[in-house]
């Protein structure tokens, strides 16, 4: 599974601002160690491969677990992920899949991962597949078969592209994977849904089945 992160000081610029006593950067470093967290915590994937630029994000995935590979200078994002993809699959399985998930899903529950995953991986053989983000216009995952470039074409408009490239669309009760956060708005959405360890302490808001509780005192 590889997890681009672009560096801090320009990531989530459409967020900043979001929780104005919060440094933009922790915020956006908080956001990134969840969807992280999440993605080592599901029994589904094999490892977690972060491709970035930034030292305190390569730092923190280190010591949560994942493998950190250094990002191309200026190449982007979808050089980032296949620069990721070549160095996951010269050094793991060659007969595994290979994803790639957005760093910007806070509320990712590694349970709902894992079926998106089984469901990704189930079907007609070959196929690259995709689960759009919440809107339906981005990806939150794309995932390629064994011997498949993952051909990724994030950015903006990227389910369209996706499927356009012949990558399978995937729809499922997958709530949390979906919710990606580009604004104040998708973060509110996010809390909803249960924010990870990280970002709630940010937000200062425990959040439950029945929404959001101001925290004691
Ligand atoms: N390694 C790497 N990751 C990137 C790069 N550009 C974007 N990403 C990551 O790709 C994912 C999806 O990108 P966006 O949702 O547009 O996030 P963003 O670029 O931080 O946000 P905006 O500044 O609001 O566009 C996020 O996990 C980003 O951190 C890049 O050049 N290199
Ligand atoms: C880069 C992407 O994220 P967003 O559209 O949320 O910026 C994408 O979905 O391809």
């Amino acid at each position: 599974m590889v997890v681009p992160v672009k560096r801090l000081r320009a990531a989530k610029s459409r967020l900043r601002g979001a929780l104005p006593a919060v440094p933009h950067e922790e915020l956006a470093l908080a956001l990134a160690a969840d969807t992280v967290g999440a993605a080592l915590a599901c029994p589904a994937v094999a490892g977690v491969l972060v491709v970035t630029a930034d030292p305190r994000v390569a730092a923190a995935a280190g010591a949560a677990g994942a493998r950190v590979v250094p990002d191309r200078p200026d190449a982007g994002l979808n050089a980032a992920l296949r620069h990721g993809v070549d160095a996951a699959v010269t050094d793991g399985d060659r007969q595994t899949w290979v994803a790639a998930l957005t760093a910007d899903l806070p509320a990712l529950r590694p349970a709902e991962l894992a079926a998106a995953l089984h469901a990704v991986t189930t079907g007609p053989p070959g196929v690259r597949r995709f689960v759009a983000d919440a809107p339906g216009t981005g990806t939150a995952l794309l995932a390629a078969p064994p011997g498949v470039p993952l051909d990724p074409r994030f950015g903006v408009g990227s389910a369209a592209a996706h499927r356009a490239s012949g990558a399978v669309p995937l729809t499922g009760p997958w709530p949390s994977l979906r919710r990606d956060v580009d604004t104040a708005a998708d973060l509110a959405d996010a809390a909803r849904l249960g924010l990870g360890p990280a970002t709630r302490a940010l937000t200062g808001v425990a959040v439950g089945p029945t929404g959001p509780t101001a925290p004691p005192g």
